[in-house]
């Protein structure tokens, strides 16, 4: 694989425009019709800011660990390296494969088999059809889920579901891994095998970017990290020193 993968970001910001539940309600709608307000009275949608001016180089051989408070902007940052969020202001400059390994949930369809829900979820995360197919055989014999995959995805259980996931997930190589702390599934066995194979995963790739509040995950894993605080880097350097000031700033201090 090859190891020129990078990713620039330069003054990188993601808004949302949310509407208030009052704005949105029918009755809201209704009286702002019967009132005959014009247009011009619309209501504005709040921006809610979720990245703010962000720049940020990663390249081959990093494993970069993203921490933060709840609501820093670690997933939007995620999301924005795997090109599922345009940002508002900024550019993004991403070479190379992205395997997206979070958002767990997306691209499964209730209704559609284990076997299809593999080929849908592999599209999503980023693979090609041709790809998935040729590697149907080995994902579903690592699920060990059987004849239960010719079933609806309804039918299963949550720890059937994180198999499939899973399954799918660490079957498609890519040169840069965007990934999450969802790493804890299914039974103390399969949890095990997971580990191996994602291990894995993580060694091949040319860069590693993994959003966490697992200390101890980050640690084991990252060798530089950024500490976001309401969606700006408020410190980038080596895992450690980052980590550090994270606690600091908790309260917790240092094992
Ligand atoms: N679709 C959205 N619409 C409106 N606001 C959003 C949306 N997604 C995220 N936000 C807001 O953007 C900010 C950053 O959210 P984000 O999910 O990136 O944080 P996070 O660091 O991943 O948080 P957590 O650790 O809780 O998962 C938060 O204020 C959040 O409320």
């Amino acid at each position: 694989m090859s190891s020129a993968a990078h990713i620039v970001l330069r003054n990188v910001s993601v808004a949302f425009p949310v509407l208030s539940f009052r704005d949105r309600s029918l009755r809201s709608r209704f009286v702002r019709a019967v009132t005959l307000r014009s247009a011009g009275n619309a209501p504005r949608p709040r921006l809610v800011s979720a990245l703010n001016g962000v720049d940020l180089e990663i390249r081959a051989g990093d494993r970069l660990g993203i921490i933060g408070a709840n609501g820093a902007g670690k997933t939007t940052l995620l999301r924005v390296l795997a090109g599922i969020y345009h940002p508002t202001a900024g550019t993004v400059d991403v070479c190379g494969r992205c395997l997206s390994l979070f958002d767990l949930a997306a691209g499964f369809d209730e209704e559609a088999t284990g076997y299809e829900n593999i080929l849908r979820r592999g599209l999503v995360i980023g693979a090609r059809r041709t790809e998935i197919e040729a590697r149907r055989a080995e994902i579903a014999e690592f699920t060990e889920l059987g004849d239960r995959l010719d079933l609806p995805l309804r039918t299963y259980s949550s720890g059937m579901m994180l198999r499939l996931i899973f399954a799918v997930a660490t079957a498609i190589e890519g040169e840069i891994v965007l990934l999450d702390e969802w790493i804890g599934v299914g039974d103390q066995q399969f949890r095990k095998k997971a580990r191996q194979r994602l291990d894995a995963i993580v060694a091949r790739a040319g860069i590693l970017v993994l959003a966490s509040h697992d200390i101890d995950l980050i640690k084991n894993t990252c060798n530089r990290a950024i500490l976001l605080r309401e969606g700006r880097i408020a410190a980038a350097g080596s895992t450690e020193d980052i980590l550090d000031q994270y606690l600091a700033g908790t309260g917790e201090g240092r094992a």
